[in-house]
């Protein structure tokens, strides 16, 4: 079988002063398509992994991401694609969250992430951000 390119992606876990993530539902014809996502998308040739995040950001939720911090990296075969989902807490951003794209889209306190469905590559991303305010 022909060894298929990973794909490399940014993406951004973006909360508000509650703590609520916003996330939104990809498009139907999409891989992984109706399921929710952070907002995110492929990293290009001619960029490092935050320059990608903070374009994607940019153009998906109309924010200017100022700092964010590494937070986990998932690599995870779909029968169709491998990814690495390379992802990151915005720390710090100007502008108002605002999706760009036509997605429907949603603010989620934390503990109520479970209740979307998300691509399967997503679990321990929402486990992990789960754990950290679980106290
Ligand atoms: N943005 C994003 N992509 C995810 C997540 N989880 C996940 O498996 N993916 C996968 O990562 C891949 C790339 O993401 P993407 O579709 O956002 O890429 P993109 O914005 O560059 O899209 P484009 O190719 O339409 O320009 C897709 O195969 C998608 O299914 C997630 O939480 N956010
Ligand atoms: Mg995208």
């Amino acid at each position: 079988m022909a060894k298929s390119k990973r794909v490399h992606v940014a993406v951004g876990v973006i909360q508000n002063p509650d703590g609520d993530v916003f996330i939104s539902r990809r498009h139907a014809h999409l891989h992984q398509g109706n399921k929710w996502e952070f907002p995110g998308g492929k990293v290009e040739a001619d960029e490092d992994v935050y320059q990608a995040l903070c374009r994607e950001l940019f153009e998906e939720c109309n924010i200017t991401v100022q700092a964010a911090a590494p937070f986990t990296a998932i690599s995870f075969d779909y029968p169709d694609k491998q990814v690495l989902l390379d992802v990151w807490v915005v720390t710090e951003f100007d502008g108002a969250v605002r999706q760009q794209e036509g997605q429907e889209w949603a603010w989620v306190p934390l503990h109520q992430l479970d209740a979307y469905p998300f691509p399967e590559a997503n679990q321990p991303i929402i486990e992990r951000l789960q754990a950290q305010t679980a106290r």
